[in-house]
This record gives structure tokens, sequence and C-alpha cells, in this order.
């Protein structure tokens, strides 16, 4: 494998005798009359630190105009009516997240600069700022007039003529780069296709901190392409590890709302990662960019109500997982729907002085259940349906058995009053019972025989990896009666596996309806509200703030204030979201992928992942598994090919696994050397344990600040995961502390989308032999360092794993 790039340490800042010519303030060193070097290039500071100065001085003034233009909202009568409540609550909406820009905007306001030829500067930074006469000082880095600044390269400079980065501390500028554009080097090229290769070395050598932060300085051009391609359709972003996807996703994320915020802020963008530790690890980062109408979230907690933390199988997963699952929800459904054999007797009028008994037969129960499949609406409320079927007959069968007269109007009071009779809604609750999500669930895992009438082309295998004991087991009723708690599952907390089959079911179900006349008051009570909502938009005008009339109306129900777009998303199952990005995205599952297609009506996806890294059970081989289907040709892939965190040494050991997975495979490019060669170490065999846990010790002993991942197997049992957790400053991945800890125990399924400065993989054997993509879990435990690895193991080191240099 060729590895192209190769920043060396040397790089870190472009000399002046580099540097293109009218990148600086005055006459460039090297030339008739220039200033030497070192002066040259305190000038430059200075001239940039005046730049920048002046730049704080203008955020602070449109901080203290937004902070005042927030007081006068506060002040404004705090009581007041209806409308005068919603329209304050909207202005202080707009103006706290102006506000929150602008403090985002702190930290790096300003990092780089571009010049054309005929020596005009554009400053590009975190956010657009203007001096008073409305004269550009600063460029939004999203800006369509940014975008040089990203893209140009030595060899298609466009028309940037001279480019610089700039690096500061807290507010002062301590460095920059300049690219060498049309400057040749000794090997004969004209400079680096890498941009700002100073700043990116100094960010990429940099102590890992836990977590990840934003790259708007030194975005390279192959992912600023990714970042600004089109808002519609699905992009598939297939690329290595260490490639960038997931803070290229990230600042995708920050550019589509700032370019399309009127299509989409209103509606938000969903970030999908992998789970709730990795939701931490880059939570920081679009905060950092200014964004806050995005929601972070993981198939696990995606179905508001339930937060997934039990276990499954791989078999139990991977069934779960399935497609197929649809008509078994669907099936099992229909199984909970029962009809007698021949007929039920039940007794009405028992609290009047006419009580009787009626035969229901099996034939009306059928038209009963075909008038409720006629609406052609979810369960629940088609359940209305059966019973408006049953008592009607009901009612004109008493009526007839009565004798005299038959009266409409008498026999529509009957059936009315048949509705109440408590055998009447026990009959229905056999024939159509009401039901949550979760207790349908609970139904099909708790019986044998439901999940074999349900899950004919299953195997007995796979069926049993879904059946649950009862014993244990809370029953749904019981769930019900307690409201959706978590854990509620079966035989314990529901798994991440279940919560599409819960979103599925919810959409089978549907509602359960509740009393008919409270129904109708309230739906008139919104249809009101939601025009007053319009009326108080458009005295607004457009734009303002992101939100729309239906929500502005949904949110006074209750009397709330205003609440986050983020917060109003996250609790809302039929929330359609403006974009979604999903990250890891190999790993979902086929019923993943419904579940989120739901959320996004539009079809409006970012898609990061790496096939070679699938390690779940259902996830993916190929990309058009899972897209075909909702997104048949209307999604589009690109792929990133430079790998920016794992150096060179460590990306040549991993060549060969990558080989074992599929020989056509090639790994990124690793962007620089790292200077430390990967090593191995192998331990006595007879009793590993011990030696392991020292050899570890000694590790954690001898590291040198930065943090450490110890990636195990996940089939260790815990008493070996405990030996060693249980040493010095050790946090395992579950512990909410684990990012902030110098060191990490964690699986290579859970290490995904993560980094470390130092990383010890143990026994690899068996975590190659741990399922059935083991090798694919190996792959990605090699390739989370930014900086060292070494691999500790007893028995035979993998040959896959030849390139270590053993110690
Ligand atoms: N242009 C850049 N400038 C600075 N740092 C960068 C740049 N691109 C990527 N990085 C850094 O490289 C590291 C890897 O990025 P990221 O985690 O997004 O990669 P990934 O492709 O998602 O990796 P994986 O598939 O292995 O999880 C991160 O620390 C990220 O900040």
């Amino acid at each position: 494998m060729e590895f192209v790039l190769v920043l060396s340490s040397s790089s870190s800042s472009a000399s002046p005798a580099t540097a293109a010519p009218g990148t600086g303030p005055g006459t460039h060193p090297g030339e008739a009359g220039a200033l030497p070097a070192d002066a040259w290039r305190t000038a430059e500071l200075r001239a940039e630190n005046a730049y920048v100065g002046a730049l704080y001085d203008r955020l602070e003034a449109q901080r203290a105009l937004a902070a005042a233009r927030l007081r006068e909202t506060h002040l404004q009568d705090q009581g007041g009516t209806y409308q005068s409540r919603m329209e304050r609550d909207t202005l202080e909406l707009h103006h706290t997240r102006r506000l929150s820009e602008l403090h985002a905007a702190e930290y790096g306001l300003c990092f780089g600069r571009i010049e054309n030829a005929d020596g005009e500067r554009r400053y590009i930074g975190r956010i657009a700022l203007a001096d008073e006469d409305h004269e550009p000082l600063l460029t939004d880095w999203r800006a369509p007039a940014a975008e040089p600044f990203y893209r140009a390269t030595p060899a298609a400079p466009g028309e940037v003529a001279a480019r610089r980065h700039l690096r500061s501390k807290g507010r002062t500028v301590v460095d920059f780069d300049d690219d060498a554009f049309g400057v040749s080097t000794p090997e004969g090229r004209t400079g680096s296709e890498l941009s700002g290769e100073g700043a990116l070395l100094a960010s990429l050598t940099a102590d890992r901190t836990g977590r990840m932060g934003d790259i708007v300085a030194t975005i390279q051009a192959e992912q600023d392409r990714v970042i600004r391609s089109e808002l519609g359709g699905v992009l598939v972003v297939q690329g290595g590890p260490g490639t960038g996807k997931t803070v290229v996703a990230l600042h995708r994320a920050a550019y589509l709302l700032y370019t399309h915020r009127d299509r989409l802020a209103k509606r938000g963008v969903l970030v999908i990662g992998p789970n709730t530790t990795f939701l931490r690890y880059i939570d920081q980062v679009l905060p950092a960019l200014g964004e806050s109408e995005v929601v972070l979230s993981s198939i696990g907690v995606l179905h508001p109500g339930v937060t997934a933390t039990g276990p499954d199988s791989p078999e139990a997963a991977a069934v779960k997982g399935d497609a197929r699952m649809v008509g078994v929800l669907a099936a099992a459904l229909e199984g909970l729907r029962q009809l007698p054999e021949e007929s039920w007797t039940i007794t009405v009028g028992r609290r009047s002085s006419r009580q009787e008994e009626l035969e229901v037969g099996r034939a009306l129960c059928l038209r009963a259940h075909a008038a409720a499949h006629r609406t052609g609406e979810p369960h629940n409320p088609a359940r209305a349906e059966l019973v408006e079927r049953l008592t009607s007959e009901l009612a004109l069968r008493i009526a007839r058995e009565r004798g005299g007269e038959m009266d409409l109007d008498a026999v529509a009071d009957l059936a009315d009053a048949l509705v109440d009779e408590p055998d009447v809604q026990a009959l229905a609750d056999r024939l159509w019972p009401l039901l949550t999500p979760e207790q349908l669930l609970t139904a099909l895992y708790g019986s044998a025989e439901l999940l074999a009438a349900a899950m004919p082309d299953f195997t007995g295998a796979e069926r049993a990896a879904l059946l649950r004991e009862r014993a244990d087991r809370e029953t749904g009723r019981e769930q019900a009666d307690r409201g959706r708690t978590t854990p509620g599952g079966p035989a314990g907390p529901w798994t991440v596996a279940d919560v599409p089959l819960l979103d599925e079911a919810a959409e089978l179900l549907g509602p359960s309806p509740g009393n008919a006349t409270t129904d109708r008051a309230a739906a008139v009570a919104e249809a009101r509200e939601l025009e007053f909502a319009k009326l108080v938009l458009e005295d607004f005008g457009e734009g303002l703030v992101e939100i729309d009339a239906e929500m502005l109306a949904r949110q006074y129900r209750g009397e709330q204030s205003l609440r986050p777009l983020a917060e109003r998303a996250a609790e809302d199952r039929t929330w359609a979201y403006g974009h979604v990005i999903v990250d890891e995205a190999q790993e979902l599952s086929p019923m993943d992928w419904r579940m989120l297609t739901r959320r996004c009506p539009g079809r409006s996806m970012t898609i990061v992942g790496d096939l070679a890294q699938t390690g779940a059970p259902a996830g993916l081989d190929s990309w058009g598994e899972a897209l075909d289907e909702y997104t048949a040709g209307r999604w589009r892939t690109v792929e990133l090919s430079v790998n920016y965190r794992t150096p060179a040494e460590i990306m040549r050991v991993t060549e060969g696994v990558l080989r074992a997975l599929d020989p056509a495979l090639r790994a990124p490019s690793a962007v620089r050397d790292g200077g430390i060669p990967p090593w191995s170490l192998r331990i006595p065999e007879d009793d590993p344990a011990p030696a392991l846990r020292s050899a570890v010790e000694r590790e954690i002993a001898a590291l040198d600040g930065g943090r450490t991942a110890i990636i195990h197997a996940p089939t260790w049992p815990a008493d070996r995961v405990g030996a060693l957790a249980g040493l010095d400053g050790v946090a395992v991945f579950d512990d909410p502390a684990a990012l902030d800890s110098p060191v990490v125990l964690l699986t290579a399924a859970q290490a995904k989308g993560l980094e470390f400065d130092a990383v010890l993989v143990v026994e690899p054997a068996e975590i190659l032999a741990a399922h059935n993509r083991g090798v694919n879990d190996l792959y990605v435990a090699l390739t989370r360092a930014t900086r060292s690895l070494g691999v500790i193991h007893s028995g035979e080191l993998p040959e896959m794993l030849a390139g270590l240099e053993a110690r």
C-alpha cells in the first residue's frame, strides 16, 4: 500500500521563504528591501493581531446589542394575553439564539484568509461580522464566499492567489501558515495538496481530550465537497477509519442549517450515533459551531419513553433486525384479536332490572372484525368501528326480541348504552384489545404459540432466540398501568434491537382512543389555537424564529413556555426532521432503517460509514441493502480517502487484517507518520490472567499523559473484565465518566467512532473468534489510536498481525 502524503513536524509552518508573495502586509523576505525573515514574521503577526483584535471588538458590540434586546423582551409585561405571551416568547427565543451564536464564536473567531491576484483579502471565521456601514469584516465559513478557502489546492487554486491559516490562543494570534500556491517545492510539486498543513498537524497531534472538537479551520478540500453537497436526496459518505466521516457529517449539519435555514430550522436535523457515550463524545461540536437545532440521538433512545439498556444475544439481534419482523408484528397483532370457536355469551343490563343474556356468534364477531379492518385505520383507533358494529347489531336484536314497534332512535340509544356495558367492553377486549407497543412485543416474546404462528418463515432456533421466560416478567398490562417506563421490557429492560420493533408496533397500533367527547372538544380547541398561532407568526414576519404555527400552537397547550426544538422533537415520535444524518450507518439493521426513514419523510439524509467496520449481526454488507428499498436511484456515494487519525506505521499493520476481510479493500492513506512502531508482547499461555494484568499495569504506568483504550473481546466474562477494570485509573465503557478517564476498558463495538492517543489490544485471537464479524472488530480496534498501538497476546499472534514489532 502506498501512503501518500505525509506531514512531518517540520512543516508546522511554512517558512517566509516559501510563503506566497503578497501574503504579508509589507514586502516579502527575499525581495529587494525586504525585512529579515524573523522581523517579517513578527510584523505579520502584529498586523494580524490588530485585525483580529478589531474583530473581537465588533463581536463584543454585537453581543451587547443582542443582550440589550433580550433584556427589553424580558421587561415586557410579564402577564398579558395569550397573544402577547406568544410574541414575547418568540422574540426571546430569537435573541437567545443570536446571543448563543455570538458566544460560540469566541474561540477561534477568525482562522484564516484568502487573497486574490489583485491583493483583495477576505478573512474567514466562525460567523459573519460587518462594520457599522455594513462593510464585511469577516466571512462565515459556511458562506459561498468562503468556499475557495477550503477548495483551493496548488493544482487548482481558482481565484485564490494566497491562503493563510491563523492559529490563536485565546484572542491572540500566535502563529500562521501560508500555503504555497505557485511555489515549487524541492520535490518538484507545487506544495502539498493539504490545506493549512501546520495547523492541521498541530491539531492532529494534540493530546486527545475525550471530546471531539470542530475542524472549521482545517477542513480539507475533499471533506469540504461533502460538507457543501446539495441538501436533497441521500448522500452516502463511505470512508475508512479516521477519514473524518463523523466530524465532516457534523459540519455538514451546521452548513445545511446555515444555507437552508428556512427549510431546515423549523424541522431540525437529527444526528444518529451508535450509543450514548459516542453522543457525549461528539456533543460539543455543534454548539461550538453555534448550532442548537440539532437532535443527537441513538437507535436505543429514538422511541420516546424507552431507553434501551438490555443486552441482546447476536442471534436475537439478527432476528429482531430482520425486515420480515414487519410481517411478524402484524401477524402477532392478528393473533391477539381473538374469535370464538362458535359463540360467547355476555350479560347486559346487570345494573338494571332488565338483565339479558346474549349469544354473540362467530359470524357477528367476523363481521365486526371486517368492519374494523375496512376503516384502514391503525389497530387502536379502528376498534371504535368494531364496537359500533357490535353494539348496533346487538341493539337491533334486543329491540326485535323485546317485540313491539321498532323505533330507530330507540335502537340508537340502546346501542349507545351498550357501549358502556362491562361485558361489551370485555368482549371488545377479547376481539380487539387496545394495546401499547410494549404490550404487543411482550405478548409476542412471551408466547411460544404466538411466535410459532407469527413467524412461520423463521427457523425454530430463530424463534427460540426471541422467547422469554414469563416468570420474572411483568405483564404488558402491568407496564401500561405504570405508564411507559424503563426498564419495562420482557424479562428485563428493552434492548437496542427492540426499539425499532416498538416503533413499528406504534405505527401498527396508532394512539389509544380516549373519550370521544373530550377528543372532539380538544380537536376544536387545537384548531382554534393553530389559527391564532398563524396570525401571531404573520405579525412577526416569516423567518424571525424557526418555528411554524403548528409547533407554536402545540407549545402553548398546557401553558408551557417555548421550549428548544431539540427537546420538542426528541419527545415526539411522529416528528418529521428536515434532514437526518446517520453515523456508523453500516451497523444499522433493516428495521432500524425503517424507523429512521419514518423520521425523514423527505428522504434528505447524509449517511456516513465504513462497510469494512460492520460489526453488528444485522449490519450492512452493502449500502444498496439499506437504501434501495427507500430511495431507489436517489442516493449518491462519495468516498473520503485520507486517514487523519492513525499514523502510517499503524495503518501498515492493518493491511493484513483488511486483506483477510476482502482482498479488494484498500485502507485510506495515512496523513502522517507517527514515529512510534506498533508492537506486540507475548505473555505466558498457562496462566495468562495475572500476566495480562501486570503487562497492562506496566503500560498504564508508562503512559505519558493522553488517553488510552484497552480493547478486549466481547465474549470476556465479568471476572476477566473486572480484573483489568480494577486497575488504577481504569474506567469501564458504561461509566458516565469513561470519556474523562485516562484509561477506558471496552470492546471494539463500543470503541467504534471513538479515538485515543494510545490503544492496547488484548488477546486479538479472542476478538477474531468472538463472532462472525470478528475480523471487522479487530480492524476497528487497531485503527483507534492517534499515536501508539500495542497488542498483548498469549498463544500465537494471529498471522494477519505479522507487521507488529515483537517486544
Ligand atoms: N480536516 C481536519 N482537520 C483536523 N482534524 C481532522 C480533520 N479531519 C479529520 N480530523 C480528525 O481526525 C479524527 C478522525 O475523524 P473522525 O472520527 O471524524 O473519523 P471517522 O472517519 O468517523 O473515523 P472512524 O470511521 O474510524 O470512526 C478526528 O480527531 C478528527 O477531528
